[in-house]
Protein backbone atom coordinates (compact mmCIF):
# COMPACT_ATOMS: atom_id res chain seq x y z
CA UNK A 1 0.00 0.00 0.00
CA UNK A 2 1.05 3.40 -0.57
CA UNK A 3 0.91 4.27 3.26
CA UNK A 4 1.90 8.13 2.71
CA UNK A 5 -1.68 8.39 0.45
CA UNK A 6 -3.53 7.02 3.23
CA UNK A 7 -2.35 8.50 6.08
CA UNK A 8 -2.42 12.25 4.78
CA UNK A 9 -3.64 14.82 2.49
CA UNK A 10 -0.70 13.73 0.18
CA UNK A 11 3.04 12.90 0.31
CA UNK A 12 3.90 16.26 1.80
CA UNK A 13 0.40 16.82 3.39
CA UNK A 14 -0.29 16.94 7.22
CA UNK A 15 -0.89 13.10 8.91
CA UNK A 16 -4.86 13.25 9.85
CA UNK A 17 -5.92 10.89 12.56
CA UNK A 18 -9.02 9.86 10.97
CA UNK A 19 -6.88 8.36 8.40
CA UNK A 20 -4.78 6.86 10.22
CA UNK A 21 -7.47 5.02 12.03
CA UNK A 22 -8.90 3.89 8.35
CA UNK A 23 -5.41 1.97 7.73
CA UNK A 24 -6.12 0.84 11.08
CA UNK A 25 -9.91 -0.75 10.41
CA UNK A 26 -8.20 -1.91 7.34
CA UNK A 27 -5.69 -3.96 8.86
CA UNK A 28 -8.04 -5.22 10.85
CA UNK A 29 -9.64 -7.67 8.40
CA UNK A 30 -6.36 -8.22 7.45
CA UNK A 31 -5.16 -9.79 10.54
CA UNK A 32 -8.96 -11.28 10.89
CA UNK A 33 -8.82 -13.26 7.95
CA UNK A 34 -4.73 -13.85 8.18
CA UNK A 35 -5.41 -15.92 11.95
CA UNK A 36 -8.90 -17.73 9.80
CA UNK A 37 -6.05 -19.17 7.27
CA UNK A 38 -3.62 -20.15 9.89
CA UNK A 39 -6.25 -21.19 12.49
CA UNK A 40 -7.33 -24.34 9.68
CA UNK A 41 -3.85 -26.32 10.72
CA UNK A 42 -2.86 -28.09 13.71
CA UNK A 43 -1.06 -26.15 16.57
CA UNK A 44 2.18 -28.25 15.15
CA UNK A 45 4.34 -26.81 18.26
CA UNK A 46 7.32 -28.43 16.99
CA UNK A 47 8.00 -25.80 14.51
CA UNK A 48 8.41 -23.22 17.39
CA UNK A 49 10.99 -25.00 18.83
CA UNK A 50 14.07 -23.58 18.86
CA UNK A 51 16.96 -26.02 17.61
CA UNK A 52 14.58 -28.79 16.55
CA UNK A 53 15.06 -28.66 12.81
CA UNK A 54 18.95 -28.70 11.75
CA UNK A 55 19.49 -25.13 9.85
CA UNK A 56 22.80 -24.20 9.40
CA UNK A 57 24.09 -21.20 10.67
CA UNK A 58 20.36 -20.67 12.46
CA UNK A 59 19.71 -21.69 16.16
CA UNK A 60 15.82 -20.44 15.82
CA UNK A 61 12.74 -22.24 15.12
CA UNK A 62 11.23 -23.43 12.25
CA UNK A 63 8.63 -20.85 11.79
CA UNK A 64 11.44 -18.00 12.51
CA UNK A 65 13.89 -19.41 9.80
CA UNK A 66 10.65 -18.73 7.16
CA UNK A 67 10.18 -15.56 8.65
CA UNK A 68 14.02 -15.13 8.29
CA UNK A 69 14.01 -15.90 4.95
CA UNK A 70 10.86 -14.17 3.69
CA UNK A 71 12.32 -11.11 5.34
CA UNK A 72 15.63 -11.77 3.35
CA UNK A 73 13.59 -11.50 0.03
CA UNK A 74 11.52 -8.42 1.54
CA UNK A 75 14.86 -6.64 2.50
CA UNK A 76 16.03 -7.05 -1.19
CA UNK A 77 12.85 -5.24 -2.30
CA UNK A 78 13.31 -2.67 0.44
CA UNK A 79 10.18 -3.49 2.16
CA UNK A 80 11.92 -2.18 5.13
CA UNK A 81 13.07 0.96 3.93
CA UNK A 82 9.42 2.18 4.22
CA UNK A 83 9.14 3.90 7.31
CA UNK A 84 5.82 2.33 8.07
CA UNK A 85 7.60 -1.58 7.63
CA UNK A 86 9.71 -2.80 10.64
CA UNK A 87 11.52 -6.06 10.55
CA UNK A 88 11.95 -9.25 13.24
CA UNK A 89 15.58 -9.73 12.07
CA UNK A 90 18.35 -7.06 12.19
CA UNK A 91 20.76 -8.86 9.84
CA UNK A 92 19.32 -8.61 6.33
CA UNK A 93 21.29 -8.07 3.27
CA UNK A 94 20.56 -4.48 1.62
CA UNK A 95 17.98 -3.80 -1.02
CA UNK A 96 18.77 -4.55 -5.01
CA UNK A 97 16.22 -1.90 -5.69
CA UNK A 98 17.59 1.94 -5.37
CA UNK A 99 16.48 3.87 -2.49
CA UNK A 100 13.51 5.84 -2.72
CA UNK A 101 12.82 9.35 -1.06
CA UNK A 102 10.38 9.46 1.37
CA UNK A 103 9.05 12.47 2.92
CA UNK A 104 10.36 12.69 6.55
CA UNK A 105 7.33 12.16 8.05
CA UNK A 106 7.96 10.45 11.44
CA UNK A 107 10.82 11.60 13.71
CA UNK A 108 13.71 9.58 13.02
CA UNK A 109 13.58 6.40 15.57
CA UNK A 110 14.69 2.53 16.05
CA UNK A 111 11.41 1.59 17.53
CA UNK A 112 10.48 -2.47 17.16
CA UNK A 113 8.66 -4.41 19.12
CA UNK A 114 8.25 -7.12 16.80
CA UNK A 115 10.20 -9.14 19.77
CA UNK A 116 6.85 -8.75 22.00
CA UNK A 117 4.74 -9.61 18.82
CA UNK A 118 6.29 -12.80 17.74
CA UNK A 119 6.45 -13.49 21.37
CA UNK A 120 2.62 -12.99 22.05
CA UNK A 121 2.11 -14.41 19.22
CA UNK A 122 3.23 -18.06 19.51
CA UNK A 123 2.86 -18.26 23.24
CA UNK A 124 -0.77 -17.41 23.66
CA UNK A 125 -2.68 -16.25 20.00
CA UNK A 126 -0.89 -19.61 18.51
CA UNK A 127 -2.20 -22.55 21.09
CA UNK A 128 -5.49 -20.04 21.63
CA UNK A 129 -6.51 -20.06 17.74
CA UNK A 130 -5.01 -23.72 16.55
CA UNK A 131 -6.90 -27.17 16.92
CA UNK A 132 -4.40 -29.12 19.15
CA UNK A 133 -1.69 -31.69 17.95
CA UNK A 134 0.34 -31.79 14.74
CA UNK A 135 -0.64 -32.48 11.37
CA UNK A 136 2.53 -32.36 9.21
CA UNK A 137 1.47 -28.77 8.03
CA UNK A 138 4.89 -27.17 8.87
CA UNK A 139 5.27 -25.65 6.17
CA UNK A 140 1.37 -24.63 5.30
CA UNK A 141 1.32 -23.39 9.19
CA UNK A 142 4.74 -21.42 8.97
CA UNK A 143 4.34 -19.19 6.24
CA UNK A 144 0.51 -18.30 7.57
CA UNK A 145 2.70 -17.39 10.36
CA UNK A 146 4.35 -15.05 8.37
CA UNK A 147 1.26 -13.16 7.31
CA UNK A 148 -0.50 -12.83 10.70
CA UNK A 149 2.76 -11.57 12.27
CA UNK A 150 3.78 -9.29 9.34
CA UNK A 151 0.13 -8.08 9.55
CA UNK A 152 -0.14 -7.17 13.62
CA UNK A 153 3.36 -5.59 13.15
CA UNK A 154 2.08 -3.32 11.07
CA UNK A 155 -0.57 -2.55 12.90
CA UNK A 156 1.41 -1.71 16.09
CA UNK A 157 3.94 0.36 14.75
CA UNK A 158 1.49 2.30 13.05
CA UNK A 159 1.25 3.95 16.56
CA UNK A 160 4.23 5.52 15.48
CA UNK A 161 2.36 7.90 12.96
CA UNK A 162 -0.81 7.55 14.96
CA UNK A 163 1.71 9.23 17.84
CA UNK A 164 3.28 12.24 15.36
CA UNK A 165 -0.61 13.27 14.65
CA UNK A 166 -1.46 13.81 17.50
CA UNK A 167 2.15 15.51 18.63
CA UNK A 168 1.19 17.87 15.73
CA UNK A 169 -2.45 18.39 16.64
CA UNK A 170 -2.77 22.04 17.78
CA UNK A 171 -5.15 21.62 20.64
CA UNK A 172 -2.42 18.76 22.14
CA UNK A 173 0.94 20.15 21.12
CA UNK A 174 1.70 22.16 24.32
CA UNK A 175 0.14 19.27 26.67
CA UNK A 176 2.80 16.69 24.56
CA UNK A 177 5.98 18.97 24.99
CA UNK A 178 5.42 19.77 28.52
CA UNK A 179 5.13 16.26 29.38
CA UNK A 180 7.87 15.27 27.02
CA UNK A 181 9.87 17.52 28.57
CA UNK A 182 9.23 16.22 32.37
CA UNK A 183 9.97 12.68 30.86
CA UNK A 184 5.85 11.47 31.87
CA UNK A 185 5.74 8.77 29.82
CA UNK A 186 2.40 7.99 32.63
CA UNK A 187 0.90 11.76 31.16
CA UNK A 188 1.74 10.99 27.69
CA UNK A 189 -0.12 7.76 27.43
CA UNK A 190 -3.44 9.66 29.47
CA UNK A 191 -2.77 12.23 26.77
CA UNK A 192 -3.27 9.97 24.02
CA UNK A 193 -5.88 7.00 25.34
CA UNK A 194 -9.16 7.58 23.97
CA UNK A 195 -11.01 4.41 25.72
CA UNK A 196 -13.99 5.01 23.67
CA UNK A 197 -11.96 4.75 20.46
CA UNK A 198 -10.79 1.33 21.97
CA UNK A 199 -14.03 -0.22 22.67
CA UNK A 200 -15.41 0.48 19.54
CA UNK A 201 -11.70 -0.99 17.52
CA UNK A 202 -12.66 -4.23 20.21
CA UNK A 203 -16.68 -4.20 19.27
CA UNK A 204 -15.58 -4.66 15.58
CA UNK A 205 -13.50 -7.08 15.76
CA UNK A 206 -15.61 -9.22 17.42
CA UNK A 207 -17.89 -8.47 14.63
CA UNK A 208 -15.63 -9.03 11.82
CA UNK A 209 -14.55 -12.29 13.55
CA UNK A 210 -18.34 -13.67 13.86
CA UNK A 211 -19.08 -12.37 9.82
CA UNK A 212 -15.44 -13.43 8.32
CA UNK A 213 -15.63 -16.17 10.17
CA UNK A 214 -18.66 -17.98 8.76
CA UNK A 215 -19.15 -20.02 5.34
CA UNK A 216 -21.80 -18.21 3.59
CA UNK A 217 -23.95 -20.63 0.92
CA UNK A 218 -24.49 -19.57 -2.75
CA UNK A 219 -28.27 -18.23 -1.20
CA UNK A 220 -26.31 -16.05 1.07
CA UNK A 221 -27.34 -18.85 4.05
CA UNK A 222 -24.84 -19.01 6.80
CA UNK A 223 -23.48 -22.74 6.97
CA UNK A 224 -24.08 -24.33 10.35
CA UNK A 225 -22.04 -27.43 9.90
CA UNK A 226 -20.12 -27.90 13.24
CA UNK A 227 -16.19 -28.30 13.71
CA UNK A 228 -14.84 -30.45 16.00
CA UNK A 229 -11.64 -29.66 15.88
CA UNK A 230 -12.06 -25.96 16.87
CA UNK A 231 -9.63 -25.83 19.66
CA UNK A 232 -12.02 -24.25 22.32
CA UNK A 233 -15.10 -26.38 21.02
CA UNK A 234 -18.78 -25.27 21.36
CA UNK A 235 -18.45 -22.46 19.06
CA UNK A 236 -19.99 -24.25 16.52
CA UNK A 237 -19.05 -23.77 12.72
CA UNK A 238 -16.88 -20.70 13.45
CA UNK A 239 -13.62 -21.12 12.10
CA UNK A 240 -12.08 -18.44 14.55
CA UNK A 241 -12.46 -17.92 18.20
CA UNK A 242 -14.32 -14.75 18.71
CA UNK A 243 -12.77 -14.83 22.52
CA UNK A 244 -9.39 -14.98 21.50
CA UNK A 245 -9.43 -12.34 18.80
CA UNK A 246 -10.96 -9.95 21.22
CA UNK A 247 -8.83 -10.73 23.99
CA UNK A 248 -5.64 -10.71 21.47
CA UNK A 249 -7.00 -7.00 20.60
CA UNK A 250 -7.51 -6.04 24.64
CA UNK A 251 -4.32 -7.55 25.84
CA UNK A 252 -1.84 -7.30 23.42
CA UNK A 253 -2.24 -5.56 20.29
CA UNK A 254 -3.66 -2.03 21.74
CA UNK A 255 -1.20 -2.37 24.56
CA UNK A 256 1.48 -2.76 22.52
CA UNK A 257 0.37 0.21 19.71
CA UNK A 258 0.21 2.40 23.15
CA UNK A 259 3.41 1.17 23.88
CA UNK A 260 4.99 2.39 20.30
CA UNK A 261 3.20 5.29 20.61
CA UNK A 262 4.90 6.61 24.28
CA UNK A 263 7.96 5.23 23.31
CA UNK A 264 7.77 7.45 20.25
CA UNK A 265 6.40 10.44 21.65
CA UNK A 266 9.19 10.45 24.97
CA UNK A 267 11.92 10.14 22.28
CA UNK A 268 10.26 13.13 19.65
CA UNK A 269 12.54 16.51 21.04
CA UNK A 270 15.70 14.44 20.87
O1 LIG B 1 -6.90 5.59 17.45
C1 LIG B 1 -6.10 6.04 18.26
O2 LIG B 1 -6.21 7.19 18.73
C2 LIG B 1 -4.98 5.24 18.73
O3 LIG B 1 -4.12 5.73 19.41
C3 LIG B 1 -4.96 3.77 18.44
C4 LIG B 1 -5.55 2.97 19.62
C5 LIG B 1 -5.60 1.50 19.13
O4 LIG B 1 -4.62 0.76 19.33
O5 LIG B 1 -6.61 1.13 18.48
C6 LIG B 1 -4.63 3.08 20.77
C7 LIG B 1 -4.86 3.95 21.79
C8 LIG B 1 -6.09 4.74 21.91
O6 LIG B 1 -6.56 4.70 23.21
C9 LIG B 1 -7.12 4.33 20.94
C10 LIG B 1 -6.89 3.46 19.94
Amino acid sequence: MNFFENAGSGPTGPLSLGKLRQTLIRLEDTIVFALIERAQFAHNAIIYEPGKFDFKDFGGSFMEWVLRETEVVHAKVRRFASPDENPFFDDLPDAILPALEYPPVLHPNNINVNPDILRMYTQEIIPAICRPGDDLQYGSASTRDVECLQALSRRIHCGKFVAEAKFLDPAQHDLYVDAIRRGDAARCEELLTNKAVEAQVVRRMRRKALIYGQDITIDGEVETKPRPESPTGGQGSRKIDLDVVVNMYEKFVIPLTVKVEVDYLMRRLT
